[in-house]
């Protein structure tokens, strides 16, 4: 019962972070939150207007949707429409190693090695 808000965890940047655990709670029509790419959605909100119906929303709902999500190849406007629902991340622990763990679409971590991209 010691699950208020108040003291969940940020990383440096004041990003919200969760366990797996605590997204599993909110696996309802009244909560639905669903994890893509390590990152925290509450998609409650939006089950109404996914294009996708809420029914595959609703199925994911508490779980990692990534896959799912994924499989089904959803557009950069998809994408870009995530952005509002997003409300933290993972906890490094829970967090899976995603292949594109340093290349993530958000344009954090820069590695900004790009010197051989232009010869002379
Ligand atoms: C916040 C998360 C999500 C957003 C913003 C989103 C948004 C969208 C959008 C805009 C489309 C229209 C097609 C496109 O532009 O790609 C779409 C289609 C679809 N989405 Fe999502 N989606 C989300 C999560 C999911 C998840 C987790 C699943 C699977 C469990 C899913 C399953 C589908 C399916 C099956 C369609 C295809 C519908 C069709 O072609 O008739 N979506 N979604």
């Amino acid at each position: 019962m010691a699950t208020k808000d108040s003291s969940s965890a940020a990383d440096t940047a004041g990003t919200k972070l969760f366990t797996r655990a605590e997204v599993a709670e909110r696996n309802s029509n009244t909560e639905t939150w669903i994890i893509i790419h390590n990152k925290v959605y509450n998609v409650t909100a939006f089950l109404n207007e996914h294009p996708g119906g809420e029914e595959v929303l609703l199925e994911q709902a508490g779980k990692d949707a990534t896959e799912a999500f994924e499989d089904v190849g959803h557009s950069t406007d998809a994408r870009n429409m995530m952005k509002p629902y997003k409300v933290g991340k993972l906890v490094e622990a829970d967090r899976t190693q995603d292949e594109k763990k340093n290349k993530e679409w958000s344009n954090d971590g820069s590695s900004g090695d790009n010197s051989s991209c232009r010869r002379t």
